[in-house]
């Protein structure tokens, strides 16, 4: 899948693959403008993008984004009534789930009051409430940390804990400072790099056109044009049997 905002703009997501699993949490981690949110966006269903598809997506998906909307003049329960009709769930239960939720998540003063007047952190509970109201089979939440205090995000962590028990597929984007448990992958240059695959890359010409990296050593964990990712600690040995067969090295960063 690809990504990018205007016709001549940078491509944000450039050749993104990724399967979500039933019962498994994903993370995707980089720092800030990178383009977590535009990967969470599309994968949710809110965007489009510009090459490639989203395949087998769940009926069911609840999606926190990361600024939940503020100017809703609705209650927070009429709001949620509203998500639950949608969701083709009864009053009832709309009702019991407001209830639930908005208890373990502490919302305070409580689902009675509009949306407009809540603190950013209760706004933000309100967006984890919608996206928890019918149990998702697809969960995404963008930077399950922010705005939310200690006791809400140990909540959340408890509720996408049960989530997964349920069988949902769930994806979270994270910055390196919070960084929840589960599959990771960092995003960079566009693309998704296992995070078992995380070490020094180094970029390099080889000795003569069309030699390919792999072929020197067994310890590359990933190739792609010009560059190699390669463990920390296998770096030096790398090199120096790159630089021995005639390769030049361009770059290397961990
Ligand atoms: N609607 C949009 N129109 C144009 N550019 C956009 C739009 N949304 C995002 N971008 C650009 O795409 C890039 C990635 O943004 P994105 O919000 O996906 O990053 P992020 O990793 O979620 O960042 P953060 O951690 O700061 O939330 C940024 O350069 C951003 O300016």
């Amino acid at each position: 899948m690809r990504k990018r905002y205007s016709r001549s703009g940078q491509w944000v997501l450039d050749g993104v693959d990724l399967t979500l699993e039933p019962g498994m949490t994903t993370v995707i981690v980089a720092g800030n403008g990178i383009g977590k949110s535009t990967l969470l966006r599309i994968v949710a269903g809110a965007s489009m993008p510009t090459g490639g598809r989203v395949t087998d997506r769940p009926r069911t998906i609840g999606y926190v984004p990361e600024r939940a909307p503020a100017a809703i003049r609705m209650t927070a329960r009429q709001y949620l009534a509203h998500i639950g009709r949608m969701r083709g769930l009864s009053s009832a239960e709309t009702g019991a789930r407001t209830n639930e939720l908005a208890e373990r998540l502490r919302l305070v003063p409580g689902p009675d009051v509009p949306i407009a007047a809540l603190s950013k952190g209760n706004g933000q509970k309100v967006a984890v409430i919608q996206a928890l109201l019918k149990r998702p089979e697809l969960l995404v939440v963008d930077e399950p940390a922010t705005g939310l205090d200690a006791p809400a995000r140990a909540e959340l962590a408890a509720l996408m804990t049960e989530a997964e028990q349920d069988g949902a597929q769930i994806l979270l984007s994270a910055h390196e400072s919070a960084v929840p448990t589960g599959r990771l992958y960092r995003l960079t240059d566009g693309k998704l790099v296992p995070e078992s695959l995380r070490g020094m890359r180094i970029s390099l010409r080889p000795a003569r056109p069309g030699l390919r990296a792999a072929d020197l050593a067994a310890e590359i964990l990933l190739e792609e044009p010009g560059r190699v990712v390669v463990r920390t600690e296998d770096a030096d040995t790398f090199l120096l049997r790159a630089l021995a067969d005639g390769w030049s090295l361009v770059e290397a960063v961990s």
